[in-house]
């Protein structure tokens, strides 16, 4: 069954300004939706950055996978690294991740559509082609995030403004009561260290017993990162890169009394093996966006099997064909033993371009979906739609560096150690 049409389709959703190591979320997020069509009409859907670099290599890809079998995933690797560009940028993580592989984030959203396809062909779900699902809900975190009450000159969101540890209870609070999680992550990096780890006692005041994550994006050095960790000891279930680098990394750990995770410094399979041998991080956060798709992603989960790291999972803005996928492999996934991080609840439910009803959260786990292939169907009206409002919006690449100095200081300096 080969490819005959591939489609992408870049599209912007509203954000709000959630604040990060490296700036603040503008008020669209960029992502692409990627369609292929196979030789008998059946579509299979995949989702992936929308940065305007990053799109134009999923284009040069689109061009070079016609003819080629869906089933033949190899064949679209190889055929994806042949046509790569060897430029820098488009990650689609305002700079916070930038050591992921080119290929594999070009693979993915391609292999995530062949496997829709395949599912649909032999009408069973993703989850069954990549091994069968050992669990039927799949848990995620809540994400909480300081930020302002609005973007500059526009409306309150209605979340509401969180820069204190009383905001982000209340913020944990409706996210939680609305979505069921039964795990809480703060990203940080935004405040002094001592205010984040306030928020984090705040939350552990409210939560008890909930597990609970702080993630500064490697905002602080080894010093305020081994600090912190030891003042946060049996509070955290771990925390996420506190500084950056694995050799950074490895000087925490040996001290931390939590496990370190990561989703910085090992994003790529290359840097698996410096990583374990110095045994830098405990936890790695898949990504299947960054790590070539869900195939890949089981690969990685038998690396971290056989040497003994832990495994939860990343999460960007995304739509509805991320979740969906996210959901599959976690659910194919039997040693990813934490609740998967998702930035879900910062969308507004009308901001997608799956058809509502299969995606939805209860007690704070999403329900795999049982339908042939990722089991969810695009909204062609949706997707005209949020593609319009790319074409409006202006943005091109996120840059959440870029915005916070425009609206907020000139002067800000986000290149780690900031604390
Ligand atoms: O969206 C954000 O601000 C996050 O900080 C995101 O870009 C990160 O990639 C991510 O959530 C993380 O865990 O580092
Ligand atoms: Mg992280």
């Amino acid at each position: 069954m080969r490819i005959d049409e591939v489609h992408i389709t870049p599209v912007a959703f509203r954000d709000p300004p959630l604040l990060n190591a490296v700036g603040v979320h503008e008020p669209f997020a960029l992502r692409s939706v990627v369609e292929v069509v196979a030789e008998d009409g059946t579509y299979g859907l995949g989702e992936s950055y929308g940065d305007a670099r990053h799109l134009a290599r999923l284009r040069v890809a689109a061009e070079a996978l016609r003819g080629v079998d869906v089933w033949h995933v190899h064949e679209l690797a190889r055929r994806v690294r042949g046509g790569l560009d060897d430029g820098v940028g488009g990650h689609g993580m305002g700079g916070m991740v930038t050591g992921s592989s080119g290929a594999d984030r070009v693979l993915s959203p391609f292999e995530v559509a062949c496997l829709d396809i395949q599912g649909k062909l032999v009408g069973r779900p993703v989850s069954d082609l990549l091994g069968g699902a050992v669990r039927d809900r799949v848990e995620y975190s809540a994400y909480l995030f300081y930020k302002w009450a609005g973007h500059p000159g526009g409306e309150p969101d209605g979340w509401g403004e969180a820069l204190g540890p009383d905001e982000l209870v209340a913020q944990a609070r409706r996210m939680v009561g609305e979505f069921g999680f039964r795990a809480i992550k703060l990203k940080g990096g935004v405040m002094p260290p001592e205010e984040e780890v306030a928020a984090v006692r705040a939350l552990a005041g409210e939560f008890p017993g909930v597990p609970l994550r702080l993630d500064p994006n490697a905002a602080w050095g080894v010093g305020t990162a081994v600090r912190v960790a030891g003042e946060l000891a049996g509070v955290l279930e771990y925390l996420e890169d506190p500084t950056s680098g694995v050799a950074g990394m490895a000087r925490v750990a040996r001290e931390a009394p939590m496990p370190l995770a990561t989703n910085m410094c090992v994003v790529a399979f290359d840097q698996l093996r410096p990583a374990v041998e110095v045994d830098a991080v405990q936890v790695i956060l898949s990504d299947h966006h960054f790590w070539g798709g869900l195939g890949r992603s089981r690969v990685l989960a038998g690396v971290c099997e056989a040497f003994g790291l832990s495994l939860s999972m990343h999460s960007n803005s995304h739509l509805g064909v991320s979740l969906a996928a996210m959901t599959h492999l976690a659910s194919a996934t039997p040693n990813l033993s934490y609740a998967c991080d998702t930035h879900w609840p910062w969308k507004a439910v009308e901001d997608d371009v799956v058809v509502p009803g299969v995606l939805r959260f209860e007690g704070g786990a999403v329900p795999v979906p049982t339908g042939p292939g990722l089991g969810v169907e695009l909204d062609r009206d949706a997707l005209a739609r949020l593609h319009e409002r790319y074409v409006a919006c202006g943005l091109r690449e996120r840059d959440d560096t870029g915005y916070y100095r425009r609206v907020c200081d000139a002067g800000f300096d986000p290149v780690p150690p900031r604390w």
